[in-house]
């Protein structure tokens, strides 16, 4: 879950600042999970093989699939099956409902012996994949990313193609090798071109990482119907961090000219708490500016602003190597949402868009190893005196983030983790 940043215990209140919710769960103040964040998840818990939906406060899990039959009989519905479909599915108007009470119970006291049973250690729990996944798409929104990644993949052409600043760039990536974070990563085989020139099949030899943001969409849209800009929020219901695991050698060899395929297919990790979009209200930033100025479905200019100031860090065995920052990335999840849609093709609940690697304009913010090792010809050496151009068996990637909150506190995105293991022999 989210590291050791506190505890919480069912015990005695804790006052937080004025204005942001107080919660009487004894949640250390300024924990990324506090009563302002709120993100919702699957788990399996201690005595119960079944899923549950759960929400996260502090280092607990309220069981909301048990809380609901007690506290909200005509929503319970919503919770029963232990993901998060349903919910997703029913939109803004009952989102809005369900945090609403939620929030009620975790800041009035009188809930508190009825909720009190229904709370578990998320140490005790184990995360679900939180939602079924409909489809998946990457984009490529980032200007650092790509120049860096067209500096590197196409040295003797511009950097940008020429259609980078007209729409955001994606690829229809694979639903169904979506996985929760935990799960392990096999190193995936394909086909490479080895240094010698030969072609041959095998474990790639350049496993890489990418920092991503995930954005769930929850109300679905209607077929031939583009969502505008000014809709995006009664369908994106929140956000998740992504690791789009990518193996460079077989990318480099099988994207042209139809784009990633195997090299990104075998596992896209995301992280087990959904934060809700409603709790990142104090995270809404201008996007950077945009030259040319985009087609009108595309331009934002007098739109609600939908740049996100999120500050993601990535680890590599426990030791920072990337803090890429989300608000400077190019194109919005709103400008992706209508990119998608503006060929007439529908949303269905459960589809899930990511950004595109973040990466920022210093080195340290860069938010993958091709970036970071400039395709392998500058190491990373670790605290450990070992170098890294790409990942090794054993190597565990994670990427956490964080988000302004209430009252200048920062309330978290939780953690993506994964770690590598050796392709089968
Ligand atoms: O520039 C390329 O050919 C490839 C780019 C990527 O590998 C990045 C990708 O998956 C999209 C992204 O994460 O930004
Ligand atoms: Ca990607
Ligand atoms: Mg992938």
């Amino acid at each position: 879950m989210n590291g050791k940043r506190g505890t919480a215990s069912p015990g005695t209140a804790t006052a937080a600042a004025a204005t942001t919710a107080t919660t009487w769960l004894d949640v250390a103040p300024g924990h990324p999970f506090g009563p302002s964040t709120l993100p919702y998840g699957s788990f399996t818990g201690p005595g119960s093989p079944e899923p549950r939906v759960g929400v996260a406060i502090g280092d607990l899990v309220l069981d909301l699939t048990a809380a609901a039959r007690v506290l909200l009989p005509p929503d319970a519905g919503l919770f029963a099956a232990g993901t998060l479909d349903p919910l997703l599915a029913a939109g803004p108007a009952v989102w809005a409902r369900v945090r609403a009470r939620v929030t009620e119970w975790l800041t009035d006291e009188r809930h508190r012996p009825t909720l009190e049973p229904l709370l578990v250690p998320a140490e005790f729990t184990t995360p679900r994949l939180p939602f079924t996944v409909a489809d998946y798409t990457d984009f490529y929104a980032s200007e650092e990313h790509a120049t860096n990644l067209g500096r590197i993949l196409r040295p003797d052409g511009a950097a940008l193609t020429p259609n980078w600043k007209h729409l955001p760039i994606g690829y229809h990536g694979r639903a169904g090798t979506v996985v929760v974070s935990g799960t392990p990563v096999v190193r995936p085989s394909g086909q490479r071109r080895a240094p010698d020139g030969e072609i041959a099949l095998g474990p790639t030899t350049r496993l890489d990482f990418e920092a991503e943001v995930g954005f769930v969409v929850g109300a679905p849209s209607a077929p031939g119907r583009p969502v505008p800009l000014a809709e995006a929020d009664r369908h994106v219901f929140g956000v998740c961090l992504v690791n789009d695991w990518s193996a460079r050698d077989v990318q480099a060899f099988e994207y042209v000219p139809l784009g990633p395929f195997l090299g990104k297919s075998f596992a896209t990790s995301v992280s087990p708490w959904i934060v809700p979009l409603a709790a990142l209200r104090h995270a809404r930033v201008a996007p950077p500016p945009r030259d040319p100025r985009p087609l009108p479905y595309l331009d934002d200019t007098d739109a609600e602003p939908w740049g996100l100031d999120l500050a993601l860090t990535v680890t590599l065995n426990g030791h920072p190597v990337s803090r890429p920052p989300f608000a400077g990335v190019y194109w919005t999840a709103a400008q992706q949402l209508a990119h998608l849609t503006v060929n007439g093709a529908p949303l269905r609940t459960g589809d899930l868009f990511a950004s595109g690697t973040v990466s920022g304009p210093r080195r340290d913010q860069r938010g993958s190893l091709i970036e970071l090792t400039w395709n392998g010809a500058e190491p990373l050496v670790l605290p450990d005196g070992t170098e890294r151009a790409f990942l090794r068996d054993g190597d565990e990637v994670v990427i956490s983030g964080t988000a302004p909150g209430p009252d200048g506190a920062r309330i978290g995105l939780g953690e993506v983790r994964g770690r590598v293991s050796a392709a089968p022999a």
